[in-house]
């Protein structure tokens, strides 16, 4: 096995439509991801996310390019790259709502070629993992959605692949459940899996991402360690908040500003009530004492957060088929 356990290598997918031109799903994407990570995928609705999930574990195959899966290529070694992958999708996909929790993991055993024998003391280990064990006889259809994210992630790991695939495996979970998938993951994290996490929640990226790619369009439009992401973002200047303002004192701020400094930007959110300044880090003290000498008191600094970088990638875009869900 090679050290990456991802690696898109000019990877495309494009998809006839019946009327007009391809669609490119995905288009040239290069794709490094380390073993043994969670790594981030982040995009708006139809920014090809899925596609390249549904690539990696061999149900769509690429127009152009390679992905392969710890060295082995997903269009001509497929059933290798079969094993070495789980797949957990959200919602109902993929599970039998009038079997029990216990039938269902005994059915995807049989599946996975897991021995009968040894299927009871399998089922039994994921569904005490998966905190599922006291209501393994009960119907998947009566279940909660986090119960049936869990189970979703029991089938995942039955054959125990190294790799596993989370499209948005938290969507729709009230806190409480998604900070306990969220413990599930790092677990499995520490036992050496790589992890591909697709989500819209960049709180949930930061916390659990060891890297984070963006994707829109069907192109990567930045990649790395939610850290650095964010690096990158403040080269352009410190972000500054200022608190309760309102549109004319913004306006007045503003001119006093910019007739002082000329880089400095400034954005007005009006139903918040607070202006963002993006400020050269060398003007930063003089910027400050402007802003507190017009009385305006109430200022935070910092680094951005991954959804700034967000939508400083990719908010700005027009996009009417998008949600942006974030
Ligand atoms: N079978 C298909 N036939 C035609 N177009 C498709 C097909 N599957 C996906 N697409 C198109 O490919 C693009 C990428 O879709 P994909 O489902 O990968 O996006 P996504 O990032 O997963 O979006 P979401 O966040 O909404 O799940 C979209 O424009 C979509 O309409």
């Amino acid at each position: 096995m090679t050290d990456l356990a991802l690696h898109a290598d000019s990877l495309t997918r494009t998809f006839r439509v019946r009327r007009g031109p391809d669609r490119t799903a995905l288009d040239s994407i290069n794709l490094e991801l380390a073993t043994g990570l969670v790594h981030g995928l982040l995009g708006p609705n139809g920014a090809g996310k899925t596609t390249l999930c549904r690539i990696a574990s061999t149900v769509l195959t690429p127009t152009s390019g390679r992905l392969t899966v710890h060295g082995c290529d997903v269009a001509r070694e497929s059933d290798q790259v079969r094993r070495l992958i789980g797949i957990v999708f959200g919602g109902d996909r993929g599970l039998y709502g009038r079997l029990s929790a216990r039938e269902n993991l005994e059915f995807w055993c049989a599946m996975n070629g897991v021995p009968r024998r040894d299927t009871p003391a399998a089922v039994e280990a994921l569904l005490e993992r998966l905190g599922l064990a006291n209501r393994a006889t009960e119907l998947v259809e009566t279940f909660s959605r986090g119960m049936k994210q869990r189970l979703h992630l029991a089938r995942g790991l039955v054959a125990d692949p190294p790799v596993l695939l989370l499209d948005e495996p938290t969507v729709g979970m009230d806190p409480v459940s998604a900070h306990e998938f969220r413990v599930l993951i790092e677990e499995l994290r520490r036992e050496g899996r790589t992890v591909l996490l697709t989500t819209h929640d960049m709180a949930e990226a930061q916390v659990l991402c060891d890297t984070v790619t963006f994707i829109d369009a069907g192109r990567i439009v930045g990649s790395g360690t939610p850290d650095t992401i964010r690096a990158i973002q403040v080269e352009g200047g410190v972000r500054i908040r200022i608190h309760d303002l309102s549109q004319s004192e913004h306006d007045a701020l503003t001119l006093a500003l910019t007739q002082a400094i000329p880089e400095v930007s400034t954005t007005h959110d009006g139903g918040a009530r607070h202006t963002d300044l993006v400020v050269p880090p060398e003007h930063v003290a003089t910027v400050v004492e402007t802003v507190l000498r017009r009385g305006h008191t109430a200022i935070t600094t910092g680094p951005p957060s991954l959804e700034d970088v967000y939508l400083g990638l990719l908010g700005q875009r027009d996009g009417s088929d998008r949600g942006m869900g974030v």
